[in-house]
């Protein structure tokens, strides 16, 4: 559909030029704009609960409102962009079928967002995602689950390839990408974005991601939070994940983990490891509390030290961009 203002007359209109400690990177192309906006799972946008994070000038709040959701949020941190974006409103009311859609912006940062806080309220998420928060911002929602059928965010290429081909063209298993297979499922990658896409272009590829959440735990299903899986997660894709197995995992949790007869092969590397070995590994770890000091772990310092760490990297880029 053709978007109903064009980009470059919102940035015209508003004179706003981006600001790249924001990680503004625009996108103006109405195809691929609309191929992202049809790229949620299962129920299709219209009729339901939509958020969108980083709508900035509001290329992808409009492919995205042209599908007619029942309620619509954008979550935006750059106040520039807030009247525009109140204005679609008005916009979605006399182009949308089927009558009015429930519009509203909120001016805040997304990290800070109680929205994002709450399972399953939006059937959808979506966000062409400011890269120096893209991976606190993924795993925000493998903590809390804000949405119920799909996520689909714009990703560095690299980041998006490394989460959704593991196991697949030799790619290996990290940190992040362990985070975000135990909580989602079929995580695809469906397009992929040259630089050219965007205005100003970053200087990497980027790539669109979709993620489902997993139904049921594959891990730790009888107890622990976020945090234990996390600490688990650390203990063994943290810096041990080049070194051989059998090194990195502490006597007593690998006479147990030896046990298992899942194949593990010890004399392997962590980032070698198939999914389900993978579990078992991580079941095993969090069974040996002492080892891991999952007790002094809880999700709101978890959540908090995440913040801390992502901030103070935004800041340190700041200081030497300056
Ligand atoms: C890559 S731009 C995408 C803009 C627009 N969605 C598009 O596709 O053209 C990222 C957007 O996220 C916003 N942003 C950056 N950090 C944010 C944060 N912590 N919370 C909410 N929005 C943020 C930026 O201001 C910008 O509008």
């Amino acid at each position: 559909m053709p978007l109903w203002v064009p980009i470059e007359r919102v940035l015209h209109r508003l004179s706003i030029r981006a600001d790249k400690h924001l990680g503004q990177h625009f996108l103006f192309n109405e195809s691929l704009l609309d191929a992202i906006a049809s790229s949620v799972r299962s129920t299709g946008i219209q009729g339901e609960r939509v958020l969108e994070i980083g709508p900035g000038p509001g290329g992808l709040s409009q492919a995205i409102l042209s599908r007619s959701p029942k309620e619509f949020v954008m979550i935006e941190k750059d106040a520039r962009f807030i009247p525009f974006l109140s204005s679609l409103k008005t916009l979605a009311s006399s182009h949308c079928e089927g009558g009015e859609v429930d519009v509203r912006v909120r001016h805040e940062d997304a990290l800070d967002s109680l929205l994002l806080r709450q399972k399953h309220h939006f059937s959808h998420v979506l966000g062409n995602l400011p890269y120096n928060v893209s991976v606190p911002i993924m795993l925000s929602m493998c903590q809390f689950q804000p949405f119920q059928h799909s996520a689909v965010f714009m990703l560095q290429y690299e980041v998006a390839e490394r989460i959704a081909r593991v196991g697949r063209f030799s790619r290996k298993w990290t940190r992040i990408a362990a985070m975000m297979h135990l909580h989602m499922q079929n995580i695809s990658l469906v397009l992929d974005v040259p630089p050219e896409a965007f205005s100003p272009p970053p200087k990497v590829r980027s790539a669109v991601i979709v993620l489902e959440p997993r139904p049921e735990a594959v891990f730790l299903p009888q107890a622990g939070g976020f945090g234990d899986r996390e600490k688990a997660v650390e203990a063994l894709f943290g810096s041990g994940k080049r070194k051989i197995l059998r090194n990195v995992i502490p006597a007593p949790v690998l006479d147990d983990a030896m046990s298992l007869q899942v194949g593990i092969k010890f004399d392997g590397r962590a980032e070698d490891l198939e999914f389900e070995q993978v579990i078992h590994l991580l079941n095993v770890i969090h069974k040996h509390k002492t080892v891991v000091p999952l007790s002094k772990y809880d999700d709101e310092a978890a959540d908090a030290s995440c913040k801390t760490r992502v901030r103070s990297r935004i800041e340190r880029t700041r200081r030497a961009n300056w």
